[in-house]
């Protein structure tokens, strides 16, 4: 019988940590193998075959057909990710890259400056860690090959293979797929670009021609005019809002615009503004919310007819919405009172204003009225609605650690330093939520991979430009498209590995909204400003959470200017804390703390740990309040000699950390 190893927070047979091991660096060693080969003559016939079987397979099964996944005594089997070698999006656009062909594919290569226009040639596979299918050149029916969608395959919660027929695969990367196929392989969903986003007639082209030579110039994506009118576009949007299939609303409505920047007469009828308010509602359900308050400003019409006034204010309204959402509260509330005064008073803006009142009042005194946030939340509601307070704070160099964050003014214990709503968080009840176990062979670790949250976030970042510098300036092991804001065809470049990066090592747990969660759906989140936060044993602070709202209060009064910290792992156990530490967040802690626990050397360790294990036997036997006289006397016996160990010199200013859960039981227990 194997001996179970625990690496990361859930337990893997030796096994089983064996077999992920040797078969993700088995996968990445045939890769290197073959890199810069051309692939094995593949049959036609038989991989479209594969994929329908597959499909229908996948159905069948839920969706985990054909993924490694390990069933560690759970109900629902965790998906295992390799960790290989990140690499980089394409950043160029369309119009400098070269076409090129199937079958000019080598193996394991990134095709960097290249572009691949393809076709879907059968049903899409959707597994739960990726989606495939089967695809073929534009212009050459007869060669096909496998493409892939990792992670990222889905995006509002539609697979995005599904959503069309033909694909520019930017700077493509053939390599071997998990189960060992040749694959056109996609990681980072801007690489992937959809007829949806309109292709132009040179584009089209790309599909048809045979001649790979030119460069993929003019592939500004406008979609052909003349095929469609304006109007049309209107409609159709109209037609799939209706229907909720928001995604192809703003596909439609986009089309719209595209056509309507070259169409005057459109503009002149008032279609242009009609489409630009109707996608900033669109936008707003989809919280693009960048794009919601562009596209409802530029519907405002600054016209004195009360037709004109009544859209404009319709559109203002919107405008406001999306600031608010993001949190801009001076910018929301210009657009209410503008939006006030073309109305004479509108109520629903009325109302907004009053909640930006609120809010600004929150983000300048970090008080909030806690009761109320609370009594608002719900399993289906569970963020609140309020500002964030960093007042007292700012962020510099803390040698050693990186940047800290620190106090700026004196803080008395108690006091909240930070208040904070989460950039994203995904609680274990929602869809969304999804654990992986991850293996690393960068450091090879094992961990557990908080999915769920890194798709979230990579969706908000692409849905929301703005929001990019602000979290790729956190700290992350690589470096990727690095810290700045990369646009390419008008979308944002989004390297997902960094987000991944990003968010192994400044995501924290939440904790259930209702207590129904295991391994496999932990809630958890990531707080931009307290992710600035170092960890300390002896930390001066308290974390607590009210929905999505992160709140840190002073453990200790805080001097002006001390550094501000948090304890990422709290057990008692020097052992497991300086493993959970290295193995999550990549450092050793130095604190004095560990400092005397290392210096009393594993003997004395282990002793300590297993007269506090034998405690918690007895302590868990019972209520303190009412236990029997030879378990309060058997634990006050370990107590002693947990005492024993600790040195007295060592720890004079220390915490005896073993002791503190049994002097807690022994202050409430009573002889029943
Ligand atoms: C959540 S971030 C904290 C902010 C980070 N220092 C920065 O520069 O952005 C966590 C990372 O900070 C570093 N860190 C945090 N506490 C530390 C400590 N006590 N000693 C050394 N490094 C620490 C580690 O690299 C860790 O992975």
């Amino acid at each position: 019988m194997s001996q179970p190893t625990n690496e990361g927070a859930f337990f893997l047979t030796v096994e089983e940590d064996a077999r992920i091991r040797t078969t993700v660096k088995a996968q990445l060693q045939q890769c290197r193998d073959l890199a810069g080969q051309a692939r094995e003559p593949n049959d036609p016939r038989s991989a479209p075959g594969e994929a329908t079987s597959a499909a229908f397979l996948a159905d069948l099964t839920g969706g985990s057909q054909d993924e490694q996944t390990v069933p560690n005594g759970r109900p629902d089997a965790m998906v295992v990710v390799g960790v290989g070698s990140p690499y980089p999006p394409c950043t160029v656009s369309l119009r400098d890259l070269r076409p090129m062909k199937l079958d000019e594919l080598r193996m394991n290569t990134h095709h960097r400056g290249r572009v691949l226009a393809v076709r879907r040639d059968v049903a899409v596979v959707r597994l739960v860690a990726r989606s495939w299918t089967v695809v073929q050149e534009g212009g050459m029916p007869g060669h096909t090959e496998r493409l892939e969608m990792y992670l990222h395959q889905s995006r509002h919660g539609e697979d995005v293979l599904e959503e069309e027929s033909m694909f520019l695969v930017k700077e493509p990367y053939f390599t071997l797929s998990d189960q060992g196929e040749p694959t056109l392989r996609i990681d980072h969903p801007s690489d992937l670009v959809l007829s949806t986003n309109g292709f132009d007639d040179e584009t089209l082209n790309l599909f048809n021609e045979d001649d790979n030579t030119a460069p993929a110039s003019a592939a500004v994506p406008f979609a052909a005019l003349g095929s469609k009118t304006v109007k049309q576009c209107k409609d159709e949007g109209n037609a799939a809002l209706k229907q909720q299939a928001l995604l192809q609303a703003h596909a439609k409505y986009s089309e719209g615009l595209r056509l309507a920047t070259k169409d005057a007469a459109a503009r002149q009828d008032d279609f242009a503004n009609d489409i630009s308010r109707n996608r900033a509602y669109v936008n707003l359900l989809l919280n693009r919310l960048d794009e919601a308050k562009a596209d409802a400003l530029a519907a405002v019409s600054g016209l004195d007819d009360q037709k004109h006034k009544d859209l404009d204010s319709k559109a203002l309204f919107r405008a406001g919405c999306a600031a608010y959402n993001a949190g801009l509260y001076q910018e929301a509330r210009k657009s209410f009172e503008e939006q006030i005064n073309l109305t004479q008073g509108d109520k629903d803006a009325l109302a907004m204003t009053r909640k930006i009142e609120m809010r600004l009042h929150e983000q300048v005194t970090g008080q909030y009225n806690f009761k109320k946030l609370k009594a608002a939340l719900s399993k289906t509601r569970p963020r609140v609605d309020a500002a964030s307070f960093d007042g007292r704070t700012e962020v510099r160099d803390s040698p050693g650690c990186g940047r800290g964050l620190f106090a700026t003014h004196a803080i008395a214990a108690g006091e909240i330093i930070l208040c904070e709503k989460a950039f994203c968080v995904v609680w274990g009840h929602e869809k969304e939520a999804w654990t992986a176990i991850s293996y690393d062979v960068r450091d090879d670790r094992i961990r557990g991979a908080p999915v769920g949250l890194h798709k979230a976030i990579v969706q908000k970042l692409l849905d929301n430009p703005s929001q990019v510098e602000r979290f790729m300036d956190l700290y992350g092991d690589y470096e990727g498209v690095g810290k700045k804001l990369v646009m390419a065809d008008s979308r944002p470049v989004i390297d997902t590995f960094q987000v991944r990066d990003i968010v192994a090592r400044n995501a924290f747990g939440v904790g259930p909204v209702d207590g129904d969660e295991n391994t496999a759906n932990a809630s958890t989140g990531l707080w931009v400003r307290a992710a600035y936060v170092n960890h300390s044993c002896l930390s001066n602070t308290n974390k607590d959470h009210v929905g999505d709202l992160m709140i840190l209060r002073a453990s200790r009064p805080i001097a002006a200017g001390e550094e501000i910290t948090h304890s990422y792992d709290e057990s008692a156990d020097y052992d497991a804390r300086v493993a959970a530490l290295e193995n999550t967040w990549g450092f050793t802690c130095t604190c004095a703390l560990c400092g005397a626990e290392r210096a009393d050397g594993a003997e004395v360790r282990k002793k300590r740990r297993e007269l506090a294990d034998e405690a918690e036997v007895l302590m868990a036997r019972g209520t303190a309040a009412a236990a029997s006289r030879l378990t309060i006397t058997k634990v006050k016996r370990l107590a002693r000699g947990m005492e024993g160990s600790y040195n007295g010199e060592r720890y004079k200013e220390l915490p005896r950390r073993a002791l503190t859960s049994v002097q807690q039981w022994l202050g409430h227990a009573t002889v029943r």
